[in-house]
Order: structure tokens, then C-alpha cells, then sequence
């Protein structure tokens, strides 16, 4: 994953249980020794049917960036195209020096099976899978990690449940403990806050933004507008097959969002970032 992404780049991942990205502690963290991700023209093509076209733009290390736009506009295959899962039709993407493992990946939650029969320990400990390998035992440090991990997000007295005995809310708490395992560089999240209830979503926002003061790499898809202009200084709005890259109060306009989502969008109370 070191090199630039062309447009012969492929490399789709299949299960959504498989582990996530990230070093397990091996990550190079706040450490700003890596360049910035950087879309040069790029475009993806689905189905002979072009997603979006000449994307070109950059995330640097340590920015917290928001993708936003309607359904369908191409926000989570623009994560994807990042992590190599979706082959570029044109253009590239280069990755700064970062490699796979520096990556942390939150899908979205409905592409997740939660039938999967693993205890909620046992999944936030696959978040640390490039310590203990596939298969491997847990020691002592790593099991202190995850049980720190689930205090922090609320879930230690579900720790010995299986996931499919948790809430969406509760579910979407471990997702997020999964990835405090990873100390990921970079961290990708689609969606990370759709159903929540307000104080899950204020609880898991603040990491996000521990992660951030940490001079970690934060690119979230979202569509509270609300939330981007108050947490999220860039933004990638993807409309009409091109993205619109920059600053938060630049980019969110009543104008562009009119244009990003074809329908008149509220005035927002909250103040631009
Ligand atoms: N595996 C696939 N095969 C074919 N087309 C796909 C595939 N995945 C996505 N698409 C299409 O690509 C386009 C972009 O999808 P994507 O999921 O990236 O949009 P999105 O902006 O994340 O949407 P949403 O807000 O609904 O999650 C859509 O038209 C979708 O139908």
C-alpha cells in the first residue's frame, strides 16, 4: 500500500468482519513522519457508470477532513478508493508513505454482520490482530489494552456478551474500541454516528476528537451538516460527480449544498468552523 494508487490498483476486501486497519500499537501515531493523501485527477467507475471524475485534492497529516453529499454521491467509495478496496478508472492516489496497517477503517455499521458469533472482547481484540496474529493468544498487555478500550467507551460491563446481544448504540461503541486498538494513523469513518442517540454521539465524537488532537488523520463521511461546521474545519463535498474541496465555511454554503443535495437546504443556527 506504499505506492501510489493507479489505475490499475485493486485490492477489494471481503468480509466486514475482517480486522481492522492499524498497527495494534505499531503505528506511527501523532508522529508527523508521512506525507499527505493526495488524489491526483482521480476518478472511479463502477459498472461503466463513473462515480466521480478528476478528483483532485489532499488530506495532510493530521487534518479532519468531512465527506459529505447526497445519497449515492460516492462517499464511502471515495474511503474505499483510499484504502484500495475500489481500482481507479483514472488518475491516482498516493499515500504520503503511509502503509496499510497505519490505516483504521470504520465501515458502515449495516454492512456488518452482527450474527458473526464472537463475544464483544473477542472482536475488540481483533482490533489488535497485527500483535497477536490471526489466530494467535492475547497477553496479558494486549487484554489490559482491550479491557481499557471498552472502559472507555462505556461497554466494560458488556464485555462478556456476544455482539449480537448489543444495541446499535452499544454496537457502534464497540466498533469505536475496536479502533482505539489499532492506534491507527489515519482514521477513516463512515458514518460513524448515524442512529445514535445525542449523548452516544457527543461520547464518541470526543474521541474522534481525542484522535485528532493526537495529530492522527481523521477523514469522517457524514451528513449532519451541523456537526461538520462545528468539528470539522475541511470537507470534501461530493456533487454531481466532481468534489468540491476546502475549508468547512467555504465549501458549506446554502449554494453548493442546494446544488450537492438539489434541494433547499435550512439555514443552520450554529456557527461556520
Ligand atoms: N459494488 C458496487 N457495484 C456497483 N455500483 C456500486 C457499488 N458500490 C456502490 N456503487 C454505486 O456507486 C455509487 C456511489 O455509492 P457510495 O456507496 O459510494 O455512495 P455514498 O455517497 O456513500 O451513499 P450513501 O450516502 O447512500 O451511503 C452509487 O450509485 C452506488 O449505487
Amino acid at each position: 500500500m506504499d505506492g501510489p494508487r493507479g489505475v490499475a490498483a485493486s485490492g477489494v476486501h471481503g468480509a466486514a468482519l475482517r480486522p481492522v486497519m492499524g498497527a495494534g500499537g505499531l503505528g506511527r501515531g501523532p508522529a508527523m513522519s508521512y506525507g499527505a493523501i493526495g488524489l491526483d485527477d482521480a476518478g472511479v467507475t463502477l459498472h461503466g457508470t463513473p462515480v466521480w471524475q478528476h478528483v483532485t485534492g489532499s488530506f495532510p497529516p493530521g487534518s479532519m477532513t468531512a465527506i459529505a453529499g447526497a445519497n449515492g454521491a460516492g462517499k464511502s467509495t471515495l474511503l474505499r478508493a483510499i484504502l484500495g478496496e475500489v481500482p481507479l478508472a483514472a488518475g491516482r492516489i498516493t499515500l504520503g508513505g503511509l502503509r496499510a496497517q497505519d490505516f483504521g477503517y470504520l465501515p458502515q455499521a449495516r454492512i456488518i454482520d452482527r450474527a458473526f458469533p464472537i463475544s464483544v472482547t473477542d472482536m475488540v481484540l481483533s482490533g489488535a490482530w497485527r500483535q497477536t496474529g490471526a489466530f494467535g493468544a492475547a497477553g496479558r498487555t494486549v487484554r489490559q489494552r482491550a479491557a481499557d478500550a471498552l472502559r472507555r467507551v462505556g461497554l466494560e460491563k458488556q464485555a462478556g456478551r456476544m455482539i449480537d446481544a448489543l444495541s446499535a448504540g452499544q454496537f457502534q461503541r464497540l466498533l469505536f474500541a475496536r479502533l482505539l486498538m489499532t492506534d491507527a494513523t489515519v482514521i477513516m469513518l463512515d458514518e460513524p454516528f448515524t442512529a445514535l442517540d445525542a449523548p452516544t454521539t457527543q461520547d464518541l465524537l470526543a474521541l474522534v476528537r481525542e484522535w485528532h488532537a493526537q495529530g492522527r488523520t481523521i477523514i469522517a463521511v457524514l451528513h449532519d451538516m451541523h456537526q461538520i461546521r462545528t468539528c470539522f474545519p475541511h470537507v470534501v463535498l461530493l456533487s454531481g460527480g466532481q468534489a468540491i474541496w476546502g475549508e468547512t465555511a467555504r465549501i458549506l454554503t446554502p449554494g453548493m449544498l442546494q446544488r450537492a443535495y438539489d434541494t433547499p437546504q435550512p439555514t443552520w443556527a450554529g456557527s461556520p468552523a
